[in-house]
């Protein structure tokens, strides 16, 4: 990769990411995501705003000493405290980046600044040619450049280059602009700015339409040579662009891009993981590259063409973006392929044709009521071939169960056992087991619980449980499934389908006892 062919990766989640309210980040918490840029092989990145805390000062000062693989870099704005404090912050870096900035457009010139033009371009040739006597390597941004007139960035821009910036960064601050219009920006200020070659041009975009990876996509065609972006599209208001999807368009369209990065891609995942886990900012699951969806299949005619050949439905590989593998997701639209597949996989071995009808059957059935089908499930449809229950002998009727720090769980439970309404009470060591032994004090079932398991559907304290309870009587087995808001009920309602299925003697050999 020849240097005009590089895009040069300019990370931003320490420094734009942590001005996302609820984002802020300790210094340990800084230096483990700068650990993590550094494993990813991020050219530089932005660790933060040195003179805008005390903390923020030590924690960029702290990142600088211990990075070495990546080019460090803080931000200031156009006043000498600012950027002294930043080149102090950065004075022990391997490689360090003074960044300094002052807003450009109309609106902020006139109504925040209180500057006129004049005074703008002074402050930035001032800022700049400081910067430079404290640091080799400057960039200069002329903040909401996506709402300045073309003349005055043209003007101050030259400015800052003559100043001595290297890296001139555009950006569309408020996240106002399309991608034709600031691809076409970044094409006019390369043909009009007459030391434009002395600078790499940069972008810097926001999402407030969702178009900040589609903006600095259209910039890199139009001749920008690095992009700011922050890990899970973190940032000011709705974000920045989003590093793994910029990363990952380019590395997988460079027909279109005509260019590369030097991203190790198979940290992304693992970086990806981290600054959620660090900020509390979880990836929605259809998020690009990164999201538990990106690389899961659910629907039948999508995994049977994965399955045959992965290029059908994958443009990219999980493993390549960190991810162990991409995923058959067994639900209600999968299909007989994928069914099939994943009872290979698990070692279930299916006879006949007709066994594997009857059990894909029983499988799309318990699917219409249960959101994903795990595995524990697949070995019960299996095992327990023809169970549909048609006469439960127990039902549940209603279930109270008391619990409070320090005293013993207790249940009451209602249930109705062959057409008669039968009640108790029972402790237990906890809510769930409370329950069971109020619910086999009436049954009294001689059978030894071998598994529970609770899923939840989707995430949050309101989502709904998933549990899946294994019962075992005299070496014969019978799994049973039971879902509710209230995990509690779901249990109990998992251990009475068990229940049920071992008494009406639709329980089977355990798999792993080789009768399958
Ligand atoms: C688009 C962006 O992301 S810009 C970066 C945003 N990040 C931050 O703001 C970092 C956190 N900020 C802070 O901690 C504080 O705002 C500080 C320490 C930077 C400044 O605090 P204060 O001195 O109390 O100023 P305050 O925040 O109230 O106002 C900002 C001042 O900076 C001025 N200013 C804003 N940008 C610039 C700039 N690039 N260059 C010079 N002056 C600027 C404003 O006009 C205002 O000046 P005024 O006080 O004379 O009216
Ligand atoms: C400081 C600058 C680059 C910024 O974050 C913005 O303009 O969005
Ligand atoms: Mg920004």
């Amino acid at each position: 990769m020849g240097e005009a062919d590089r895009l040069i990766i300019f990370d931003t989640t320490l420094r734009d990411g942590e001005q996302s309210p609820g984002a802020s980040m300790t210094r340990e918490e800084k230096i483990r995501i700068a650990k993590g840029l550094e494993r990813l092989n991020v050219d530089v990145f932005e660790a933060g705003f040195p003179a805008a805390s005390q903390g923020d000062f030590e924690s960029v000062r702290a990142v600088a000493e211990t990075i070495k693989g990546s080019r460090v870099c803080g931000l200031a704005r156009a006043r000498e405290a600012d950027i002294r404090t930043a080149g102090e912050a950065l004075a022990q870096a391997q490689a360090a980046r003074i960044h300094t900035f002052i807003a450009t457009s109309p609106i902020h010139m006139q109504n925040k600044l209180h500057m006129q033009p004049d005074e703008v371009v002074e402050a930035a040739g001032k800022a700049v040619k400081l910067a430079r006597q404290l640091c080799d390597d400057v960039e200069f941004s002329p903040e909401d450049a996506g709402r300045s007139e073309h003349d005055f960035l043209c003007r101050i821009i030259e400015a800052a280059i003559d100043a001595g910036a290297g890296t001139i960064n555009i950006p569309d601050t408020v996240g106002y602009n399309v991608p034709e219009q600031f691809g076409g920006l970044i094409g006019t200020l390369l043909e009009r700015i007459p030391n434009a070659d002395k600078a790499v041009f940069s972008v810097h975009c926001h999402n407030d339409l969702g178009l900040a990876v589609a903006n600095s996509l259209a910039a890199v065609r139009a001749g920008a040579r690095q992009v700011e972006c922050t890990i899970n599209g973190l940032g000011e208001r709705a974000g920045n662009a989003s590093l793994e999807e910029v990363v990952m368009a380019v590395r997988t369209r460079q027909d279109v891009f005509g260019c590369d990065t030097q991203i190790n891609t198979r940290e992304i995942v693992p970086v990806s993981k981290l600054v959620a886990n660090i900020t509390g900012f979880h990836v929605q699951p259809n998020k690009a590259i990164v999201g538990v969806n990106a690389f899961a299949h659910e629907s039948g005619i999508h995994q049977d063409g994965v399955l045959k050949h992965r290029e059908t439905y994958e443009i990219m590989r999980a493993e390549d973006v960190g991810w162990h593998t991409n995923r058959m997701v067994l639900g209600k639209h999968s299909g007989r392929n994928a069914f099939r597949s994943r009872l290979e996989e698990l070692d279930i071995v299916i006879d006949s044709e007709e066994q594997l009808n009857e059990a894909f059957a029983r499988f799309k059935s318990l699917a219409d009521k249960k959101h994903e089908i795990f595995d524990e499930d697949l070995q019960a449809l299996v095992t327990e071939a023809g169970a549909a229950l048609e006469n439960e002998r127990i039902k549940l009727l209603s279930l109270q169960v008391c619990s409070e720090t320090g005293e013993t769980p207790e249940a009451k439970v209602s249930l109705i056992i062959d057409g008669e309404e039968r009640r108790a009470v029972a402790p237990g060591s906890g809510a769930v087991d409370a329950a069971f032994m109020a619910i086999d004090s009436l049954v009294q079932s001689g059978t030894e619980l071998l598994l529970f398991s609770i899923n939840n559907i989707t995430t949050g304290t309101d989502s709904q449980g998933e549990v899946t309870v294994r019962l075992e009587r005299g070496g014969r087995v019978a799994n049973g499934q039971g879902a509710d808001v209230d995990i509690v009920i779901a249990s109990a309602k998992a251990y009475i389908n068990a229940l049920n299925k071992i008494l009406v003697g639709a329980d089977r050999q355990h798999p792993q006892a080789g009768d399958v």
